[in-house]
């Protein structure tokens, strides 16, 4: 079975934008790992298209949930979706935007919205959550200013190879593109296990002056979700750390 159904329109608006792609912005990670089991598969042809962010609200984020939320939050690269999941249900008036590209992820956090015994074609969807399993950066190219209200990057992909740096989410030539979508005051999380990666996060937010650090700690702030990666990181003797910026 295509788990990768696209429409027309949806085709149109992807391929438009890869021709126009430079090298930060191309998608170097994996988008499959094992084969889907019957109901991942069921989640991801028949639960997914009625909970993804539809692309009549690109120009509106707030047009993508069941009702006007007071707050839009991005998530990039959710993995198992415990760290979305967790801010959706603790944020009940927030519009949740989930972002993972990687299907066993994304019917992770699907799986985890339904019981076994649910029909994925009649169970009811969350009004305040959507997930977009595309690039994150295409709907960061597509939304209007100032439409996001608080942004989440957890344990992204490091790229440690220093000639594979073009790959980083955190990156020079991306930082004006999130100021862009921010409203002003609102607050980007950031947090990296990796040593390179964090190197990186300080030399790059310490060469611009679009968002502010108003944390740096390596102990998880009590009100953030743990992720997968997270525990990963402290079973490997990683110390990850943790990162605020705001926008100025
Ligand atoms: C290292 S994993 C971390 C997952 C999760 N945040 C956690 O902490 O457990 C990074 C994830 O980001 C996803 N990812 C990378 N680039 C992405 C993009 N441009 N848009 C959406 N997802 C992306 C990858 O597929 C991968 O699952």
């Amino acid at each position: 079975m295509n788990t990768t159904k696209k429409s027309s329109s949806e085709k149109e608006l992807l391929f438009s934008l890869e021709n126009e792609k430079p090298a930060t912005e191309r998608l170097y990670g994996r988008r499959r790992g094992h084969p889907l089991r019957d109901r991942q598969q069921r989640l991801y042809d028949d639960y997914l298209p009625r909970i993804k962010f539809p692309q009549s609200a690109l120009k509106n984020p707030k047009d993508a949930f069941g009702q006007i939320p007071e707050e839009v939050w991005m998530e990039v690269g959710f993995g198992g979706g415990e760290h979305s999941i967790a801010r959706h249900r603790a944020n009940p008036d927030v519009g949740y935007i989930a972002c993972e590209v990687f299907e066993n992820g994304v019917c992770s956090l699907l799986s985890n919205l339904l019981d076994e015994t649910d029909d994925e074609k009649t169970a009811p969807i969350p009004d305040m959550l959507r997930l977009w399993n595309e690039d994150a950066r295409i709907l960061i190219r597509e939304f209007p200013d100032q439409s996001i209200d608080k942004l989440f990057l957890m344990f992204p992909d490091p790229w440690p190879k220093a000639r594979h740096s073009k790959r980083r989410f955190v990156h020079p030539d991306r930082i004006p593109l999130l100021h862009r979508i921010l409203r002003p005051g609102a607050h980007w999380h950031v947090a990296s296990d990796d040593p390179t990666y964090q190197e990186w996060v300080l030399e790059v937010m310490g060469n611009q002056s679009y968002f502010e650090k108003v944390l740096e700690t390596s102990e998880r702030p009590s009100n953030w979700p743990s992720t997968r990666y997270e525990q990963k990181a402290y079973q490997a003797g990683r110390q990850p750390i943790f990162w605020i910026f705001k926008k100025v």
